[in-house]
């Protein structure tokens, strides 16, 4: 019987790329195992980030991510190995990644031909192959992505890892004042996905609106648009603009059905945008048969208890204005500094 080759590869992965993924494809191509190792040190890792003013990425993340890029490859197993120093001590580290995998390793594999001395010294009966050590394949490296953002790299950023980066603008607002267009488009300028909102999906599908949601709906409702946010969030081009979110859903369940939706509050407390567009509605009614609310001292009263509701949440408002023109230049130029923030 001839014995089992076993070779792991190990990294920061701070972020992983598609350098990284390249080189665990090939690892994994030629040995029968392959252990995927993530090395990590809290301290290190955030200093390493703070370097280059880029976001630290807590070690579960990184895992998740090395997880999912090699669910389909059989032979692969991946392994958290946390350290204790702030200057990596390869000594130390390599003790512990070969207690981690706890079995004879024959290859170890990395690009960097300046480790070979390295590995010889803590790994004596391993074999150091090198992986496209000039990076022709895949040309990136994390210093890069860390130093000019994942935005500009958005091509070398794995699928599994995009969603983590995606930024999402979520855009409010009171009945007839424009949001769904808005939202519709500024996908397409920004050619990417957008969710609708999803207890309008619920009212079309149902084919009418007061009156016939009922305070059974709203949960569903709830839910609904957080599946659909998390399937346009996976095919994202770097953002995802989204139509409506709980606070106004809890709006609605107030306004036609005089009910407060605790399952609402928790999900407000819960969800994260990185920016809540509020539309003014100072455009023309547009009656689609499902709104009742048209008289304009009614449009102003509930525009105030919506901003209220908001205000509660201590949920910050980035409030546009105007024409719906206006209203797009506007979200235009907030939308790009969003993007030269970060
Ligand atoms: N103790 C050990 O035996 C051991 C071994 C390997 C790694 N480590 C840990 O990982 C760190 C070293 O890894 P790193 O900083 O280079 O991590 P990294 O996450 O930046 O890269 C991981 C590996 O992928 C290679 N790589 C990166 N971009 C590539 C590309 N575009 N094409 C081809 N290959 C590419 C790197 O050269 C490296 O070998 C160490 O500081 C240590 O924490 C430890």
């Amino acid at each position: 019987m001839t014995m089992k080759t076993v070779g792991f590869i190990g990294g920061k992965y701070l972020p992983l790329h598609r350098g990284h993924i390249y080189t665990i494809v090939r690892a994994a191509s030629s040995v029968d195992e392959l252990y995927v190792i993530l090395s990590h040190n809290e301290d290190r890792d955030r200093e390493t980030c703070e370097k280059s003013s880029f976001p630290y990425i807590p070690a579960d993340i990184r895992l998740r991510w090395l997880h999912e890029a090699t669910k389909e490859m059989g032979n692969v197993r991946v392994l958290s190995v946390a350290d204790t120093t702030k200057d990596y001590d390869w000594e130390e580290g390599s003790r512990l990644i070969k207690a981690a995998i706890n079995k004879k390793i024959d290859v170890v594999f990395s690009s960097e031909s300046a480790y070979d001395a390295i590995f010889k010294s803590n790994y004596p009966d391993a074999k150091h192959i090198l992986l496209d050590e000039e990076r022709k394949i895949v040309p990136i490296s994390a210093t890069e992505i860390r130093e000019e953002g994942v935005y500009a790299h958005w091509n070398d950023i794995p699928e599994c890892v995009r969603p983590y980066f995606v930024k999402k603008v979520v855009l409010v607002g009171t009945e007839s004042c424009g949001k769904s267009t808005l939202t519709r488009n500024l996908a397409s300028v920004y050619n990417t996905t957008f969710v609708k909102e999803y207890g309008r999906t619920l009212c079309e599908e149902i084919g009418g609106c007061e009156g016939i949601i009922q305070k059974e709906d709203y949960p569903i409702i709830a839910y609904g648009h957080k599946m659909e946010e998390k399937e346009a969030i996976r095919k994202a081009n770097k953002i995802v603009f989204i139509d409506t979110e709980a606070t106004v859903t809890q709006y609605y369940s107030h306004l036609y059905n005089n009910c407060h939706q605790k399952v609402l509050d928790e999900i407000i407390a819960e969800q994260s945008y990185d920016m809540y567009l509020y539309l003014e509605p100072d455009v023309p009614w547009v009656d689609d048969g499902l709104r009742v609310h048209g008289e304009q001292y009614v449009r102003d009263e509930n525009n105030k208890l919506l901003k209220e509701m908001f205000k509660q949440n201590n949920i910050e408002l980035t409030v546009i204005s105007g024409t719906y023109e206006e209203k797009l230049n506007q979200a235009i130029d907030l939308v790009d500094q969003l993007f030269r923030e970060n």
